[in-house]
């Protein structure tokens, strides 16, 4: 039999604390509970004395959330702990977090004290909040970096306070997976009492080690991970909780299990993406946009006779839809006939050869290739009544503000004009009422190449047709028209058939 895993969640808390992540209490209530539906065991909600906000978002997501314990994070200090207590009374299960740094730094310079005096701050801080909870973790802050002696007698005797939870935090994101797990092995081989408490991990990422390092401490005997989703979290972030659910779901080695549904992992990724506004990197471990995406020759050949060829996690199980294949100049003929077929093209032999080296060609001088440049290349093949392509755009914001678009779809011309809250919005909405399937454009990304205001916007779009998501790309100086080429650049790789039905 495996442990249990107890997954904390602390996108709430720490992973709010990420410049312009911030949200409202209502926003916090619809995390809240994806995360609830999710399946995480514990929600920490925030941070309740730093601001009115704050102490609100706890209160209302204890109200709107039943089955997470909710946490509130508090410094070694009474006021702190009164607060945090307080906006957790509509809780239905509370958990008070409360600690003090323990490294030498922290207790020098920061806290400009002695560790005698440490001990002594930390036991008063647990000892207050359980007057008020059951339930008490006690986090030693800064303990990667932390005496070992002295580590161990802190948490020693704060569990004899009536800690818990210990949670043993890599503030700075500075150990090495070994050493971080031989802290958690000495505290488990060392601390009399350390049975009566479950041991936490709480990793940063400043040396990209944080994801590591969490597993290193569950192999070493913790049984709670601080997490975030996105892996969101103070400067570098924090440990991404989606990569600790499946590392440990991979291997069967490590003897825990977590009550995560993974097949949510996707979709709570994207929500918390969109409303921190905060991009998740396209080569993001689990969740990143091409984490299932294969772009070479050998391995899209490798995927598409057997998928575990090149895939470790079946993507359904993180609730992704399916692999893709991308076409590339480093494509080989076994992806350019998956993609051939999908249009309903069926080349073998010596016609597929011809058109495979045309095809590098075009690939050796563009970096995406889209279902309108198979079909040029493959033309005699197709009825190309499909192409959509955009010959012109103009918007203007006097009053209302609106954009007309003319698109050739096949060889005649469309034009439409629409308004929206801005021009984007009103350019992508003409498009839409001239091109037949409707999509459902799930993910709009502008990211500026420089930092000028003359600079190339880059947009990628992920829109969805029957469950099946299909990419857009476009870099342009003018943001509304690289919205429009992207736009369309995904409707044109969206296969044939799906137009022939709508
Ligand atoms: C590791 C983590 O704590 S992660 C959480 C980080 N999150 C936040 O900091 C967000 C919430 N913070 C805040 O809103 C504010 O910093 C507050 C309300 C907590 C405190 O505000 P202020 O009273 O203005 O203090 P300020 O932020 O300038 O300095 C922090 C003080 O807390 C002390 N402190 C820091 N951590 C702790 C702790 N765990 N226990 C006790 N005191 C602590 C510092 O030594 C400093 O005290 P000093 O002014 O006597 O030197
Ligand atoms: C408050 C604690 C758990 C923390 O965020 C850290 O040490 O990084």
């Amino acid at each position: 039999m495996s442990d249990k895993l107890w997954i904390f969640d602390t996108t709430l808390r720490d992973g709010e604390q990420v410049p312009g992540c911030q949200l409202n209490t209502q926003e916090k209530i619809i995390v809240a509970k994806a995360l609830e539906d999710l399946g995480v065991d514990i929600i920490e909600a925030g941070f309740p004395i730093s601001s009115p906000g704050d102490f609100n978002s706890v209160v209302e997501i204890s109200k709107a959330v039943s089955n997470p314990i909710i946490c509130a994070l508090s410094r070694a200090v009474e006021k702190d702990i009164e607060v945090a207590a307080q906006a957790l009374k509509f809780a239905k299960k509370g958990r008070i977090h409360t600690g003090i740094g323990v490294s030498p730094y922290h207790i020098q310079f920061k806290l400009r004290s002695t560790p005698e005096e440490i001990i002594r701050r930390g036991v008063a801080a647990v000892k207050f909040a359980k007057q008020f909870v059951e339930d008490v973790e006690f986090y030693a802050e800064d303990a990667g970096r932390s005496e070992p002696d002295f580590l161990c007698k802190i948490i020693e005797e704060v569990i004899k306070a009536g800690a818990t939870v210990v949670n043993i935090p890599d503030t700075t994101g500075y150990c090495l997976p070994e050493q971080y797990g031989g802290i958690i092995a000495d505290l488990k081989n060392r601390v009399p009492n350390i049975d009566k408490a479950i041991i936490a991990t709480h990793c940063h990422n400043d040396l990209g080690m944080a994801t590591a390092n969490t597993v290193s401490g569950v192999q070493h005997g913790a049984r709670q991970v601080e997490v975030t989703i996105n892996g969101i979290g103070e400067r570098a972030g924090n440990t991404s909780m989606e990569e600790v659910v499946m590392a440990i779901k991979c291997h069967k080695s490590i003897p825990v299990h977590t009550s995560i549904d993974t097949p949510k992992i996707y979709k709570t990724s994207r929500l918390v993406s969109k409303l921190m506004n905060m991009p998740v990197q396209p080569n993001k471990a689990i969740v990143g946009r091409n984490a299932f995406a294969h772009s070479s020759g050998i391995h899209q050949d490798g995927v598409l006779k057997h998928r575990e060829n090149y895939e470790i996690i079946d993507p359904k199980e993180v609730g992704v839809e399916e692999s893709s294949i991308v076409l590339t100049a480093r494509s080989g003929r076994a992806a350019l006939k998956h993609h051939l077929d999908a249009l309903g093209v069926e080349l073998e032999g010596e016609e597929l050869r011809k058109v495979y080296e045309e095809f590098l060609l075009l690939a050796d001088s563009k970096r995406d290739i889209g279902r309108k440049d198979l079909l040029e290349l493959v033309g005699k093949y197709l009825d190309e009544s499909n192409f959509i392509e955009l010959e012109k755009v103009t918007y203007s914001s006097n009053g209302e503000i609106s954009a007309t678009v003319q698109l050739k779809i096949g060889n005649e011309s469309f034009e439409a004009t629409q308004s929206g809250v801005g021009p984007v919005d009103a350019v992508l909405k003409a498009i839409e009422t001239l091109v037949q399937p409707q999509v459902d454009l799930e993910e709009f990304l502008i990211q500026a190449m420089t930092h000028g205001s003359n600079d190339v916007a880059k947009v990628h779009m992920r829109v969805i047709k029957s469950d099946k998501p299909y990419y857009g790309f476009a870099s342009h100086e003018d943001i509304v028209l690289a919205s429009a080429f992207a736009f369309v650049d995904a409707l044109n790789k969206i296969p044939v058939k799906e137009y022939a039905t709508a």
